[in-house]
C-alpha cells in the first residue's frame, strides 16, 4: 500500500524541509533524479547517451527551474540539451545559468523549439508542475503536439503539465507522457490518469517526517492477496460465509448469471440466487443454489443486490428486504437508482455495512459528481453513510469513517458490457467472507481489473477486447497472481 498527497499537502511538507536545508538544496535533488531517469531512459531507446538529444520545455516556476537543472546534469554526461524557455523572462535564474555554464543551447521561439522537438531523442516536460491552472497555453501545447506528432517520448517533471495534479482531469491540450519522475510524495495525478504518466519514478527529497496521514491509498497486489478469504482446514461450505445473490430477471438474465458465476469463483462456501433468472443461473453454475424469491434463499451472510434488477415497485420491495436483513449489502446498477429514487430506501442503509458500486451516470442519481472524483466519493460517503465504490478507469473506493483509496485499473479492457456484474459479485463474495466494504470494494476492483488484463491477453502483448463472461473466466488466475505476491 502507498499513499498519495495533495499538492497543497505537498507544499506544507516542503516548507519546513526548504527552511532547514541550503538554498536550491531541494531542487537540486530533484533535479538529479530527473537526470538519473532521463539517461536511463535514453539508454533503453538509443542504447547510449553520449550525444543524445533532449530537449527541456521549461515554465517560469520551479517546475522549470527543476527542467534546467536536470538539462545541466544531463550536459554535464556529455547529452546535447537545448532548453525551450517559455517565459524567457522569468526562467529560473540558477537552473538557467547553470545549464548555460555547461554549455546547454537556449531557445526561447516556438518555431525554434518546435524544430528542436522534432529532432530530439526526449523531451522532459518541465512547462508547470504542481502549480498549475488550467489545460496547456498555447505555445506550450505546439510544443507538446510537436513531440506527439513526430513520436518522441515526453519524461513528465512532478506531473504531466496540462492535467490537473489534485483531479487528474486533462484541459482541452495536455502532456501524454511516456513516464513521470515525482518528488517528495505521489500526487493524485499519478493515480487519477496513471495512463498519461506512465511509470512514476518517487524522489526522495525528506519530506516524509513532515506529511500528513496519506489522503488517498492505493494497494499493491500483497495487500489484497493477504486478504483474500481462502478456506482453512477447519472450514467448510458454510463457515466461509455464504453470498446472496438477488439480481437479474427473466428479461436479463446475464446479469444473475454474470454477478452469481464471480461470486461463485471469487470464494469458496456458497452462492445462493434468488430472482426469476433461477433456471437460467442454474444452467450456467449447478453449484449455485437457486431460488425465485430472497424470503425463500435461506440464510446468508451478505447480499449482492441490483444488476438488472429493475427500478420498478419490485425492485424497490427486493432491495428494502435486502436492507432489513440487516447484513452487509453490495447494491449496483438498479440498486443504487433505487437508492436516488426513495429516501426510504437510502435511510435502511445509512450506518449499515452497505457498498454501493455506481458508474459515473449512477453516481449522479444518489450524489454530486464534480471532476474532483476523490472529493466527490468522500462526500457522498459521509452524507449516505455508505461505502462508495466509484467506477472508471481509476476506481475510488471511499469510506464514511473517511478512508479512500484508489485503484487505476492500468487498462481500459473492462469499458464493456457487463463487467459491472462481475465486480459486484466478487465484491459482495468478500463482504459474506467479513471484509468490510471499504477493503471488500478496494480487493475486488483489484482483482476485476487484473482479470480484465489477464483474460484480454495483455501481460503477454497488445491485448485483444476481453467480454465480461472472459473477465469473469479469468477470476481465477488473478486470484492466483494476488495471492502469489504475499510477502
Ligand atoms: N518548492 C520547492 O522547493 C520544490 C519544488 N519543486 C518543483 O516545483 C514545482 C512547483 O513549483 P511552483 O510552485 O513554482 O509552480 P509551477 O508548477 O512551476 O507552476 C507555476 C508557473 O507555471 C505557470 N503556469 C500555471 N499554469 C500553467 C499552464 N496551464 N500552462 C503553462 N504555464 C502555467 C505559472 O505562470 P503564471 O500564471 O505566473 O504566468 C507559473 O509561472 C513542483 O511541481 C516541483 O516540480 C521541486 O523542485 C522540489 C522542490
Ligand atoms: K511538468
Amino acid at each position: 500500500m502507498y499513499g498519495v498527497w495533495t499538492p497543497e499537502q505537498v507544499r506544507a511538507a516542503e516548507e519546513p524541509v526548504l527552511a532547514r536545508t541550503p538554498e536550491g538544496a531541494l531542487m537540486r535533488r530533484a533535479a538529479r533524479g530527473v537526470a538519473q531517469v532521463a539517461l536511463a531512459e535514453l539508454e533503453r531507446r538509443t542504447g547510449g547517451v553520449a550525444g543524445c538529444r533532449v530537449v527541456v520545455l521549461a515554465g517560469a516556476g520551479n517546475n522549470g527551474g527543476d527542467g534546467l537543472w536536470a538539462g545541466y546534469e544531463l550536459r554535464r554526461r556529455g547529452v546535447a540539451v537545448t532548453a525551450v524557455l517559455l517565459s524567457p523572462d522569468r526562467a529560473h535564474p540558477a537552473g538557467l545559468a547553470a545549464l548555460r555554464r555547461q554549455k546547454g543551447r537556449t531557445l526561447s521561439d516556438v518555431e525554434h523549439g518546435v524544430a528542436a522537438v522534432d529532432g530530439a531523442d526526449l523531451v522532459l516536460d518541465a512547462i508547470v508542475g504542481t502549480g498549475a491552472r488550467g489545460g496547456l497555453r498555447p505555445e506550450a501545447a505546439t510544443l507538446a503536439r510537436a513531440a506527439a506528432v513526430a513520436g518522441v517520448p515526453v519524461l513528465a517533471v512532478d506531473t504531466p503539465s496540462g492535467i490537473d495534479p489534485l483531479t487528474g482531469v486533462p484541459g482541452d491540450e495536455f502532456v501524454d507522457a511516456a513516464a513521470t519522475v515525482t518528488f517528495g510524495a505521489r500526487k493524485p495525478v499519478h493515480v487519477l490518469a496513471a495512463p498519461r504518466c506512465g511509470p512514476v519514478t518517487l524522489v526522495d527529497i525528506g519530506l516524509g517526517p513532515e506529511l500528513p496521514p496519506a489522503p488517498v491509498q492505493v494497494l499493491d497486489a500483497a495487500d489484497v492477496g493477504e486478504r483474500w478469504p481462502v478456506p482453512g482446514p477447519g472450514d467448510d461450505k458454510y463457515t466461509q460465509g455464504v453470498v446472496g445473490v438477488a439480481a437479474g430477471s427473466a428479461t436479463y438474465p446475464g446479469a444473475a448469471v454474470l454477478a452469481s458465476g464471480a461470486a461463485a469463483l471469487a470464494t469458496s462456501g456458497m452462492v445462493r440466487y434468488a430472482g426469476s433468472a433461477a433456471h437460467e443461473v442454474r444452467a450456467a453454475w449447478p453449484e449455485v443454489v437457486a431460488t425465485d424469491t430472497v424470503g425463500e434463499a435461506g440464510r446468508v451472510q451478505a447480499w449482492v443486490v441490483g444488476p438488472g434488477l429493475g427500478t420498478d415497485d419490485a425492485g424497490a420491495g427486493t432491495l428494502a428486504e435486502v436492507l432489513d436483513a440487516g447484513l452487509p449489502v453490495l447494491a449496483d446498477a438498479d440498486a443504487v437508482t433505487l437508492l436516488g429514487q426513495h429516501a426510504e430506501l437510502r435511510e435502511k442503509a445509512a450506518g449499515h455495512p452497505v457498498l454501493i458500486t455506481p458508474h459515473a451516470g449512477e453516481f449522479g442519481r444518489v450524489a454530486q459528481l464534480t471532476d474532483d472524483r476523490v472529493d466527490s466519493a468522500r462526500r457522498a460517503a459521509a452524507d449516505l453513510g455508505v461505502t462508495v465504490l466509484l467506477k472508471g478507469n481509476a476506481t475510488v473506493v471511499a469510506d464514511p469513517d473517511g478512508r479512500v483509496l484508489v485503484h487505476p485499473a492500468g487498462s481500459a479492457w473492462l469499458a464493456t458490457a457487463g463487467s459491472g456484474d462481475v465486480l459486484s459479485g466478487v465484491a459482495g463474495a468478500l463482504l459474506a467472507a467479513g471484509l468490510d466494504p471499504w477493503w471488500a470494494g478496494g480487493c475486488a476492483a483489484f482483482v476485476h481489473a487484473r482479470a480484465a488484463d489477464v483474460g484480454a491477453g495483455a501481460a503477454d502483448g497488445p491485448g485483444s477486447p476481453v467480454p465480461a463472461s472472459h473477465v469473469q473466466a479469468a477470476l481465477p488466475r488473478a486470484i492466483r497472481e494476488v495471492r502469489g505476491a504475499i510477502r
